[in-house]
């Protein structure tokens, strides 16, 4: 059965009221606002359509309820460790990534004895990234057979030999294999690792606990950078750049064998329920015992809803239309991410700099990825708030403005040297510096939005199909990267660097378009209201709708609340 199949029963027509819930009576000291928002959780699963989705009735009052009973706005320590271990991943994400700028510069003529073609460069950045499509495409499954845990030690395994195999490369054919498995760890791993943590998460922390997984990830390219930095002058230093990466994984392993739980949802799955209780014990530290056999059962039911054949999954992915239509604005989103150009920076920036003469230049582009980093935390703060779709809004044309600025900067600074670079031009300040200024605005707009919210993109999906959807948004993101990284250098080759980027402000136009006539808000609506505001079209304007009532509705009953205390 699934949730849209639905049909209420007499009894559960209407919303079950909080006091008559048996669930909840044992929730004694629940002050009066609690209640209040147990009350407003429970109308939130009730759609436009005044139909209610029982097993999300279920969930939202039972993590409220867990919510409410003590733990405040604060998650417990042990979340914030649990968390904090799996974003290894997304920072090794970043590092294996990051790193690779800095590598291609030192690099020198230490592989085969002759320097790199941009040819070679291209192939050996892109092999990490067609091993993250590969991996991506069959992390879900994987993860759900063997579980998230064990799917990201096998991810450490793969980050751990993929840099010891590079580092100790003396020929190019040696490094490529290598970054293929680092590239089988950093897909499955960006995949693996949101949802893990939002399997763990209670509901209210969701968004943010994702974000910091994104905060992870560009912080890891920051310091892939400052590596880089410090040891460009140092002799076969872009070895110890990739060695270096073979570290944090060992620490992630450690925390996971000492430390963390497997998802509860998947323990359950397993039928370990003990297991599953006592992760969620220390998950929610102030539930009661029947708090946590509640939301035991609560997830039961859920697990019974996805716990279809796996070709039944993979074949609704296509054949329910709402699903069809999250699968299409998830990997959109993600595929314009990649299109916006943003990683024709994150890998080539050294390069770039070098050959418009900079001195150093990798430290300068130190400046690009620590932009990225510190503006990630932005939406960390706001974007439930804010909202998912006006972040894009609001960056999206940002983004164009200044890749247009970079294009235009590129056509001046290049007019002496027929829109080329040329190797001992010394290129005025002047130029270099707008230059440097217009890629950093670029960068900032790209973080705030684009480079953040499309990973939040598990909520547009159903129980049953959330790892295949995001398996498949994920794998269509790494192909924008490959798309990105493997013709860049060709491309300012043959249409000139200021061509590149006007090309990419073209196309992160077109998604502007798309985003504003068929992105939906998200924010703050259940998961039954993104279904039904996917059913019979993309429904914008009823998003935006049902996202205003709801945030009328939170308003009044805080102020009715508050005229009661003060009363
Ligand atoms: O969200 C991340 C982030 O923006 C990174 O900086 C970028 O390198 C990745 O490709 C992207 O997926």
């Amino acid at each position: 059965m699934t949730n849209r199949d639905f049909t209420p029963s007499p009894t559960e027509e209407k919303p079950r009221s909080i006091e008559s819930d048996d669930k909840l009576s044992s929730k004694e000291g629940l002050e009066h606002d609690q209640l209040n928002q147990l009350e407003v959780a429970t109308r939130s699963v009730v759609s436009t359509e005044g139909v209610i989705d029982a097993a999300e009735l279920d969930r939202v009052l039972d993590e409220a309820a867990i919510e409410a009973a003590g733990q405040g706005e604060n998650n417990s320590l042990y979340l914030w460790i649990l968390t904090l271990f799996a974003t290894i991943s997304g920072l090794l994400f970043g590092y294996d990534t990051g790193a690779i700028s800095s590598v291609l510069v030192q690099v020198g003529t230490d592989l085969d004895n002759r320097p790199l073609t941009d040819g070679d460069k291209e192939f050996i950045t892109s092999a990490l990234t067609v091993g993250a499509i590969i991996s991506a495409l069959f992390a879900g499954v994987i993860a759900d057979k063997i579980g998230r845990k064990w799917t990201l030690v096998i991810c450490d395994i793969m980050f751990i030999v993929g840099a010891v195999v590079q580092a100790a490369a003396h020929k190019k054919w040696e490094v490529i294999p290598g970054r293929l498995i680092l590239g089988l760890g950093v897909g499955a791993a960006s995949q693996i690792t949101p949802v893990f943590i939002q399997e763990l998460a209670p509901a209210r922390a969701r968004g943010r606990l994702t974000c910091l997984n994104s905060i992870a990830v560009t912080g890891g390219q920051v310091l892939a950078y400052a590596i880089g930095a410090g040891f460009e002058n140092v002799s076969s230093g872009w070895r110890w750049i990739i060695a270096l990466g073979a570290f944090p994984p060992i620490v992630q392993m450690l925390g996971i064998h000492f430390y963390m739980s497997e998802s509860p949802r998947y323990l359950i799955k397993q039928r370990r329920d003990d297991e599953a209780i006592r992760a969620l014990a220390r998950i929610y530290p102030i539930a009661t015992p029947e708090q946590i056999a509640a939301k035991i059962n609560v997830m039961k039911k859920h697990i019974q809803v996805e716990d279809s054949p796996l070709s039944h999954r993979i074949a609704k992915v296509w054949t329910d239309v709402p699903t069809r239509r999250a699968v299409f604005l998830t990997s959109m989103n993600l595929v314009a991410q990649q299109l916006s150009g943003f990683n024709s920076l994150m890998y080539f920036s050294s390069s770039i700099f070098q050959k418009a003469g900079l001195r150093n230049a990798t430290a300068t582009s130190l400046i690009v990825s620590g932009a990225n980093f510190l503006c990630t935390f932005i939406p960390l703060k706001y974007i439930d708030r804010f909202g998912r779709r006006r972040f894009l809004l609001a960056t999206m044309p940002c983004v164009v403005l200044f890749l247009a600025c970079t294009a235009g900067i590129f056509a001046k600074m290049l007019e002496p040297t027929n829109q080329r670079f040329a190797e001992g031009y010394t290129y005025p300040t002047s130029y270099t510096s707008a230059m440097l200024v217009f890629m950093v605005l670029y960068v900032c707009s790209y973080a705030i939005g684009l480079g953040n919210v499309p990973w939040q993109q598990g909520e547009f999906f159903s129980t049953e199909t959330r790892m295949i959807g995001t398996s498949i948004s994920t794998a269509a993101n790494w192909s924008g990267n490959l798309v990105v990284s493997s013709t860049f250098l060709s491309l300012m080759n043959a249409i000139t660097p200021s061509g590149a980027f006007g090309f990419y402000a073209g196309l992160t136009t077109i998604f502007t378009l798309i985003v504003y006539f068929l992105y939906p808000e998200t924010s703050l609506l259940s998961l039954e209201e993104v279904r039904t505001t996917l059913d019979g079209g993309f429904n914008v304007k009823k998003s935006l709708k049902v996202r205003k009532e709801k945030i009328a509705l939170w308003k009044a009953q805080k102020e009715a609340a508050r005229a009661e205390t003060s009363a």
